[in-house]
């Protein structure tokens, strides 16, 4: 019988199988930030062991940086230990980390790909749930826990039992102004936040492949929230165009005989998914969130729901609690949400060509009166790449503020916040209650739909400006 891309990749990276127990995997690239690292470093100190291979794991700062100011000390005393930590652990252990201000920094899952360290049919892990980023390469990336890190700094290889395989197959193509981030939230409001849980997703279809590597990021970065283990695609052209010529990409024959093994890195034909999602990409529009996960989601042309919509009894349950802690009424028309934050950036949408989608929209205009609006380059090179193509002009011209690269207000870690009662849309793509600041209200969005929302002041899309 046929297998699975996914299965490919597992079946070729298994050291050891023994009936009865986990896999042994082998680990290809390992990421670290510091956060998840901590305890694992210590746990290593404290049995006298080494990082097995220092050349496969790279770190970098990004959840507890600031976002300006950074030639300054961290001012918030927990994220200065944190990112003192890593520093000393990467010092100690031999471990490459991108320090704020390096070059190399960012956001860890902008980084690998950027770096062209994350290549098809590798195995990648992280301390970070949306490791499944990679998985645009093709690759079998997922996050993994803190005793987790600990094992493969100390063996590059990690125990593990079989996934099952899902394929989303995409049909059609994407109507004109409607994106990746727009399609994934789709999905996820469709099959739900428990959705994907104990299987890895594939994503296929036509619309899939027509995305760039940015949009395929994007796209497998959110099978977290779906409740997958991992998502992936497989690699094809787009894939190859994208990586040739980076820092880390094989170089000259290396590279012929890489791209010829890429290119077997494909689901076979009598391969067999246990459960299988059709979407037709032409229905799409764009989408936002409404609640406080991200499978509560709508269409913007859509009203807020109300707890009676849904049959589930634990689905209607969490709607109402959802609305009263968004501050919102059923039926209100989702285009009349006003917002006091947008917030662009993440490795959901913090990458060049969603910046580039915010510039098309912000050149010319303005931002509302009483909103502000944050855009934050998901690395030092993005930032770097805006700024030589002048969008960081367009930016500041609009009234947005242009920052230093981290996670920022992806989450609550670093001084980027929502206040108490504020209302934000954003382009991560995490919308619990408190995620982006006690009391802070999340819609997540596409970076078109946020840029849209800036200049509105309230949820729009670029085609009602
Ligand atoms: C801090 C880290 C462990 C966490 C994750 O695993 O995803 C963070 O990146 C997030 O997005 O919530
Ligand atoms: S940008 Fe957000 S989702 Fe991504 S790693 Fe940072 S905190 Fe997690």
């Amino acid at each position: 019988m046929g297998r699975t891309l996914a299965e490919k990749v597992y079946d070729a990276h298994v050291v050891r199988r023994v009936e009865g127990e986990p896999d042994l995997l082998y680990i290809d690239l390992h990421l670290v930030h510091e956060v998840t690292s901590p305890q694992a470093f210590d746990g290593l100190r404290m049995t006298d062991r080494k990082v097995r291979r220092p050349d496969l794991t790279i770190a970098t700062e990004d959840h507890n940086v600031p976002t300006q100011d950074i030639l300054l000390p961290i001012a918030d005393p927990v994220s200065r230990t944190q990112v003192e930590t890593l520093r000393k652990n990467c010092a100690e252990f031999g471990v490459r980390l991108h320090p704020m201000g390096d070059a190399g920094q960012g956001i860890v899952h902008v980084i690998g790909p950027q770096l062209g360290l994350t290549q098809p049919g590798m195995t990648v892990v992280c301390g970070d749930s949306h490791t499944s980023t990679h998985g645009a390469f093709g690759a079998l990336a997922f996050g993994i826990g803190t005793s987790e890190v600990e094992h493969v700094l100390a063996t590059q290889t990690l125990p593990q039992i079989k996934p099952k395989m899902m394929a989303i197959t995409v049909e059609g193509a994407l109507p004109e102004g409607v994106t990746a981030k727009d399609l994934i939230l789709a999905v996820i409001t469709e099959i739900g936040t428990g959705g994907g849980q104990g299987y890895i997703v594939e994503y296929r279809g036509e619309a899939i492949r027509d995305l760039s590597m940015e949009g395929r990021m994007t796209v497998c970065n959110m099978s977290i929230e779906a409740g997958a283990k991992a998502g992936l695609i497989a690699p094809d052209e787009t894939t190859f165009a994208y990586l040739e010529g980076r820092d880390h990409a094989p170089k000259g024959e290396e590279w012929d005989t890489a791209v010829a093994y890429w290119k077997t890195l494909r689901t076979d034909d009598d391969a067999v998914f246990d459960k299988e999602v059709v979407i037709d990409a032409t229905t799409l529009t764009p989408f936002v969130t409404w609640g406080t996960n991200p499978g509560q989601g709508a269409q913007l042309g859509a009203v807020v729901p109300s707890p009676e919509d849904f049959t589930d009894p634990i689905e209607r349950q969490a709607a109402e609690r959802a609305l009263e802690y968004m501050g919102l009424t059923a039926g209100t028309p989702l285009r009349d949400i006003k917002v006091d934050t947008v917030f662009v950036g993440s490795c959901t949408n913090g990458r060049i060509e969603d910046l580039r989608a915010v510039a098309e929209v912000l050149k010319g205009r303005k931002v509302a009166d009483g909103v502000r609006a944050l855009i934050v380059p998901g690395s030092v090179k993005v930032k770097i790449q805006a700024e030589a193509e002048g969008l960081d002009a367009v930016f500041t011209a609009a009234g947005a503020e242009w920052r230093e690269a981290g996670c920022s207000m992806c989450l609550a870690m670093n001084p980027d916040k929502l206040a108490p009662g504020e209302r934000g849309a954003s382009t991560s793509n995490r919308n619990f209650e408190g995620r982006q600041g006690k009391g802070g209200r999340t819609h997540l969005v596409s970076p078109a739909v946020a840029a849209a929302t800036a200049v509105k002041g309230r949820l729009a899309a670029p085609a009602d400006l």
